[in-house]
């Protein structure tokens, strides 16, 4: 396996996202565990990567770090060539619900608001007008196959059917990269292919760039990279 160091970029002057010596380490009860050491990774716009490694190895950190929701103890991260860990927390935050989508297993909808109320959201705390928020987020809820349950409470609906709310949701700003974990770890076979069948759409379709850890190898074969993370750090796998 090959370290992944600068990846040649086809389209561009530089990568979309492009993380430099990236280490992480967290207080033990005994003993500080160095999870990410001088971690590189770097991807272009619309690819898609999946990445996969042991349980406990450090993947969900690594997307926490990569969607700037947490900082590393040490390293860069450039996104469109801008040193993003040098913003303050105030533009950082701004930066990251402008340009990153994310999707968690547990995915944090409002259980009491309907569908399209929860994937509006976003639109709203961006200053949108209601009647438009609503029209583009009923919009993005047909896309992902919800048209029937729009106005339905979201704890009304299925495991998938949420998971698919928090998909439209994450999507509903046009976010330039979506960062996922076990988008699909509590789902059953069928919804899971649902899910993957459509943030692979989606990625051809909006050339939208798309990270995934995951541990299901049929999500995985649907990116085109595979990536695995191992003594702290990345290594192509295919
Ligand atoms: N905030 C934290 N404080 C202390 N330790 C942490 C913290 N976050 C993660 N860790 C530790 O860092 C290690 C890596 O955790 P992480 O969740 O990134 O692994 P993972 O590869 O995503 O695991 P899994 O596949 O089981 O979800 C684990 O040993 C975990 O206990």
């Amino acid at each position: 396996m090959d370290k992944t160091i600068i990846r040649k970029n086809n389209s561009d002057l530089f990568p979309l996202i492009d993380l430099k010596g990236i280490c992480k380490g967290f207080d033990g009860s005994d003993e500080r565990l160095d999870i990410l050491r001088d971690l590189d990774f770097t991807i272009d716009k619309g690819e898609s990567a999946a990445i996969v490694g042991a349980s406990g190895i450090g993947k969900s950190t690594f997307l926490h770090i990569m969607g700037t929701l947490d900082r590393p103890d040490k390293g860069k991260m450039l996104f469109n060539n801008e040193d993003v860990f040098a913003f303050d927390n105030e533009k950082l935050a701004k930066f990251r619900n402008s340009s990153i989508g994310f999707v968690f297993q547990f995915h944090h909808l409002l259980p009491e608001f309907t569908a399209v109320e929860n994937t509006m959201m976003p639109l709203l705390i961006n200053g949108w007008k209601k009647k438009q928020a609503v029209e583009t987020a009923s919009e993005l809820l047909k896309r992902v196959g919800l048209e029937t349950r729009i106005n339905h409470r979201v704890n009304e609906l299925s495991g998938g059917e949420q998971q698919r709310v928090a998909l439209a949701r994450a999507l509903v700003l046009k976010p330039l990269v979506l960062l996922a974990d076990e988008p699909t770890g509590n789902l059953d076979k069928r919804n899971s292919e649902k899910i993957h069948e459509l943030l692979s759409e989606l990625n051809k379709e909006f050339h939208m760039t798309l990270v995934v850890v995951t541990h299901s190898t049929e999500l995985a074969a649907y990116m085109s990279r595979s990536v695995t993370l191992l003594d702290g750090q990345l290594f192509e796998t295919n």
